[in-house]
């Protein structure tokens, strides 16, 4: 039986039936990816310039067109949009041109221009999302898998269905965690049911057991999505993805060094508009890493805010909430709806809270904390592998000279035209050299931020002894 199974029949307690069924919270067989494969073309034809506009975006912003393309675009209303994957679709594509239109040039355009904000807000606000790329736009709705069983955890299986750069380490990027998301999928059911058991006044006999083995499924589950997030370096280059892809991705927060020092101001015509800085797409934004947090009990107080950019003020209200709070405003709502019910079951620790009030003395309960430890342990660790890739994908890039100048070694967004750059990848080059701390492309400090939420896992693990 793979880790990642469900737990069998017998092992699922009574109480499961008063558990909501999770497609109420838009969680399916694939977790927190949609049941089938998106789709991949909006049916109406009134649709059609968003779609050759999409499918020609890389060559676009080679040749230098895109934005000249963008602004003679009609304004197209969202009124032909019919069923919910076709409004992801066109949150994909708006997304994506959104990006491409703000960085896709030497320096960044701070005014996003009617035909596309207008329907960004439109489709945003119909999927309670916001208006900027995030990890919903990038990775669960834009893939295509020829897994002739459509086993999304199928890596080699999965491509992209868009990136901005056109290249095979843009879609690797995105496809290892549509990948981690599938493979992690059935511990979702697990987990709730042994969160469920733990919450029991009068637990069953049996129920000790049922939550190490679950925990003990959760250590190895966590593992073996470790083990996929390693495969990054197989196919997506350390240099590409810092000086082409990473500075796609870039929100308008936080971004004064990188070009956009008030934001970018949404232009909806008529003289209306709002200038709105918001976080970029970011795998922080996953549903599934925040559901192991819940689950376990780990409490993040991390802010992530970016303290050196003091010429951008601050959204009202961020100072107060922890990174992980506020990003998950930046799910879908149901994924939302489903980490504050997941919190509300755990009675706000998860396991952990449910495990510290257990008697210490006896066997059973010795070999549940020790199961509790080895899965916050595993998490520990996942995180840890993901600061290494952080170092080499992030850190090191940003060392080396002489990549603000478009065509250099590699840096650049691969433009030709020779001028001097402004971007994320040239801002956190420069940042690097001044010794200032560098900056995520959702907008956080990003080595301590990172530092610090490893830790506080391991926390939970040693608040349970
Ligand atoms: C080249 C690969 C990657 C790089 C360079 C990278 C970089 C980063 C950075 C800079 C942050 C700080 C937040 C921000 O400002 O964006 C972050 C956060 C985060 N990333 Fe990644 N990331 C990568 C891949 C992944 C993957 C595949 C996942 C899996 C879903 C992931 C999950 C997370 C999570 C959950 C956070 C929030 C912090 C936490 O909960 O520990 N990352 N990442």
């Amino acid at each position: 039986m793979s880790p990642c199974e469900p737990l069998p029949s017998h092992q699922i307690p009574r109480s499961h039936a008063a558990l909501p069924r999770l497609s109420a919270f838009g969680v399916t067989s694939n977790g927190f990816l949609p049941e089938e494969a998106p789709i991949d073309r909006l049916q109406s034809p009134n649709y059609e310039p968003w779609e050759t506009l999409i499918r020609h975006l890389p060559e676009s912003l080679q040749e230098g067109t895109l934005r000249a393309k963008v602004n003679s675009l009609p304004t197209l209303s969202a009124s032909h949009l019919t069923t919910e994957p076709e409004w992801r679709r066109a949150y994909l594509i708006l997304c994506m041109l959104t990006h491409a239109y703000i960085w896709g040039g030497d320096t960044p355009c701070e005014i996003l221009p009617p035909p596309l904000s207008l329907p960004l807000l439109r489709v945003s606000s119909h999927l309670g999302l916001p208006p900027v790329a995030t990890y919903a736009s990038l990775n669960l709705w834009n893939f295509r898998s020829t897994s002739p069983t459509l086993d999304f955890s199928n890596l080699d299986a999965l491509e992209a269905q868009h990136t901005m750069t056109g290249t095979p380490d843009e879609s690797w990027f995105y496809m290892v965690s549509v990948a981690m998301e599938a493979h992690a999928a059935p511990i979702i059911p697990t987990m709730l049911h042994a969160l469920d058991v733990a919450q029991q006044p009068y637990p069953e006999e049996d129920s000790h057991g049922i939550i190490t083995y679950a925990l003990e499924k959760l250590t190895q589950c966590i593992d073996e999505i470790g083990q996929i997030l390693e495969r990054m370096d197989e196919k997506c280059d350390p240099q590409v993805f810092f000086h082409r892809i990473r500075p796609f991705l870039a929100g308008s927060r936080n971004m004064a060094a990188a070009g956009l020092p008030r934001g970018v101001f949404y232009d909806e015509g008529e003289g209306k508009g709002e200038w709105r800085q918001l976080r970029g797409g970011s795998n922080g934004q996953s549903s599934l890493v925040q559901f192991l947090d819940a689950v376990l009990g780990v409490e993040h107080s991390a802010r992530g805010s970016s303290a050196p950019d003091t010429k951008t003020p601050q959204p009202h209200g961020s100072e107060t909430v922890s990174f992980h709070e506020e990003v998950r405003g930046y799910m879908p709502a149901p994924h939302r709806l489903f980490l504050e019910y997941v919190t509300k079951i755990g009675g706000g620790g998860g396991m952990r809270k449910a495990i510290t009030s257990l008697p210490k003395t006896e066997t059973a309960t010795v070999e549940l904390r020790e199961a509790f430890r080895r899965a916050t342990a595993a998490l520990t660790e996942f995180r840890n592998k993901h600061l290494r890739i952080v170092t080499r994908y992030i850190i090191v890039p940003s060392r080396q000279q002489g990549m603000g100048r478009d065509g250099g070694t590699g840096g650049g967004m691969g433009l030709g035209t020779g001028a001097v750059v402004t971007n994320l990848a040239t801002a956190s080059a420069s940042a690097r050299a001044a010794g200032a701390e560098l900056t995520g492309t959702g907008g956080t400090a990003l080595l301590p931020f990172l530092k610090q939420t490893r830790d506080e896992t391991a926390r939970a693990g040693e608040r349970v002894r």
